[in-house]
């Protein structure tokens, strides 16, 4: 018998996930598997934005949704055998039993591939969901082209850091905006051309900030905030500008967002806009992850990860996260 431990959703969200929305509970699991299961521990567990929508669409008893890193420890399935490391989204729980079959396509557990020197813990982020998130949506939607000017919001996150840089592989001029000068201190050091702090010149600031950062305008905009800072991006797109829209941090903690009234920008320069859910690419799954350690490899990517230490202290990483306490990938180790 083994005794595992789970976070369960028991308040529905009301504004930023507080204490009050989680409880930890124990679950208790046989030795005895059925042919095709597998036992899973945990070693590093994902906080991800996506988590606080989500979330609100489950019923309260539900156990938090979420992808870790977690070690085969017992096993009847001939693919994933005692001793691997996997990939799965199990959710935030420290032990889980897994039937693949039971599972849907784009959320099939996968044995690690080798990761050399790197830590496992970047099949959360650059070599996993966000990385792909990435190399997918950037690459797929926007287009880039050598020369162009690309702007990416939240971009000294876990998908916006590896976005500008695949941007500078591609040529591109990359204008990142982040919360603090720190963050856009480090994406300098990655080779973002330009940097907005849009805490520090505040949204009366941001269209000002914009024009001196990308004075030829936005060719590209990866979009992971939405909000004020991508309403002022849209007035600076050129003509056949692209747009990925990735996510809506800004919003994720308020019930319903606005919806403005964009289309003449979208008629008169002939914008293109488009959004996306990463799990559109999983039958290439592998590709991204290749290219994204190729690029590691031979020194043309960078990665940053904030660790928190104790499964017990899941919420708190998660509640910092959505908060901007973490510079590129925010993770959970057990
Ligand atoms: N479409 C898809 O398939 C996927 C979409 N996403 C989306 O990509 C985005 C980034 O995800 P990810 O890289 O994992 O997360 P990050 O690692 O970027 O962490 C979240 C960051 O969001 C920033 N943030 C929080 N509130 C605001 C705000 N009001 N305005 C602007 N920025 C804010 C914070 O940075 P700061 O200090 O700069 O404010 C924080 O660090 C999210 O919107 C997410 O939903 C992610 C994966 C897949
Ligand atoms: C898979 C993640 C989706 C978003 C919107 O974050």
């Amino acid at each position: 018998m083994v005794v595992g431990r789970k976070w369960v959703y028991v308040k529905p969200f009301d504004g930023l996930p507080k204490d009050e929305n989680f409880r930890l509970e124990e679950e208790v699991f046989s030795d005895e598997l059925k042919e095709n299961e597998f036992l899973t521990e945990a070693e590093f567990l994902s906080v991800d934005p996506y988590m606080r929508p989500y979330m609100s669409s489950y019923p309260v008893g539900t156990s938090m949704i979420g992808g870790q890193v977690a070690k085969v420890t017992a096993s009847r399935h001939p693919n994933f055998p005692v001793g691997a490391y996997v990939f799965g989204n199990f959710g935030w729980r420290t032990h889980c039993l897994v039937d693949p079959r039971k599972l849907p396509a784009e959320s099939q557990p996968y044995v690690l591939p080798s990761f050399g020197r790197h830590p496992r813990s970047l099949a959360l982020g650059v070599l996993g969901m966000p990385g792909n998130t990435a190399y997918f949506g950037f690459l797929e939607l926007c287009q880039p082209k050598e020369g162009e000017t690309v702007v990416v919001s939240g971009a000294a996150g876990a998908v916006g850091s590896i976005v500008g840089q695949i941007a500078k592989l591609k040529g591109c001029t990359v204008v990142g905006v982040a919360g603090t000068d720190e963050k856009c201190a480090w994406l300098r050091e990655l080779g973002f051309d330009a940097t907005i702090n849009y805490r520090a010149v505040g949204e009366s600031g941001f269209a000002e900030a914009l024009k001196k950062a990308a004075p030829k305008g936005v060719d590209c905009y990866f979009d992971n905030v939405g909000g004020y800072i991508s309403v002022a991006v849209l007035l600076q797109m050129n003509l056949y500008g692209r747009i990925s829209v990735c996510g809506t941090i800004s919003n994720y903690n308020e019930a319903r967002a606005q919806v403005a009234d964009p289309q003449r920008e979208f008629v008169f320069k002939q914008l293109r806009q488009e959004g996306f859910i990463v799990t559109r690419w999983h039958k290439r799954w592998m590709e991204g992850i290749e290219a994204n350690l190729r690029w590691i490899e031979e020194g043309k990517l960078t990665y940053q990860e904030t660790v928190t230490k104790g499964f017990e202290r899941m919420p708190e990483a998660f509640v910092s996260m959505l908060t901007g306490g973490n510079t590129g990938k925010a993770v959970v180790k057990v």
